[in-house]
């Protein structure tokens, strides 16, 4: 058990707690299975890829067990009030953090909840060491954990999160969705 270093209860809620019965996670490492070209070559992501021209450009740098370290550097673009960071991005980078918790794990998932708490401003010109870790697994369901520190990876905590990762089939993401992004109006011609 880690001491929080915030007198604030965890980010967790009752959906983001893993329920009675959950596993342990085991990090087996990302199923070859799920690691398709198409996925692995992806550079699109706006929170990682390096095509993203707009994109967070969160930088992925340590994977031990079931536990993720990344590191997102604000930018400029990033503001919210002036001089510090949106805290939507902050939330993006620390969702991009926990999935690949999850995908580390072997799991292909996406986001079902994410549920964060700010408890410092982060600066633009500041990076923010985020770390996140598998709480427990439940069918489908993967509870994720994190938060993200400034000044340094022991600095003082900026953000912390809870998360639901879901598994989904592969079909989720090559499952041709035009018809459904279109308006029922314009749908409904033939
Ligand atoms: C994720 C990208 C992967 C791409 C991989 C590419 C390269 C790989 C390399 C590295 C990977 C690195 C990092 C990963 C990166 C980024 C992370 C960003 C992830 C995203 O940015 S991803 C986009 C946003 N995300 C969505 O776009 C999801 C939209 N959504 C849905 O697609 C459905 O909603 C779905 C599938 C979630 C569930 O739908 P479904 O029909 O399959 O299943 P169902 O509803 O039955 O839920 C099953 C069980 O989850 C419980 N449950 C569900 N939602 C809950 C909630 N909100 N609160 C509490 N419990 C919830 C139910 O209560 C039930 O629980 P129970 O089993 O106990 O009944």
């Amino acid at each position: 058990m880690t001491t929080p270093s915030v007198r604030r209860p965890g980010p967790a809620s009752s959906r983001t707690t893993p329920p009675e019965g959950a596993a342990a996670p085991v990090a087996t490492g990302p199923d070859p299975r799920h690691t398709t070209e198409r996925m692995m070559d992806f550079q699109g992501c706006f929170g990682c890829g390096a095509d993203a021209a707009d994109g967070l450009r969160v930088a992925h740098r340590d994977v031990t067990g079931h536990e993720v370290r990344t590191e997102f550097t604000v930018r400029e673009a990033h503001q919210g009030a002036p001089g510090l960071a949106h805290g939507g991005l902050l939330a993006t980078a620390m969702d991009e953090t926990l999935g690949s918790v999850a995908w580390h794990l072997g799991k292909r998932c996406v986001t079902g909840r994410l549920e964060t708490d700010y408890l410092a401003p982060v600066p633009v010109g500041g990076v923010l060491h985020l770390r996140g870790w598998c709480t427990g697994v439940h069918g489908r369901k993967v509870y994720v954990e994190g938060e993200g520190r400034i000044g340094g990876p022991d600095g003082p905590v900026a953000i912390r999160a809870a998360g639901l990762f879901v598994e989904v089939p592969e079909e989720h993401f090559t499952r041709d969705r035009t018809a459904e992004a279109r308006p029922a109006a314009a749908g409904a011609e033939g």
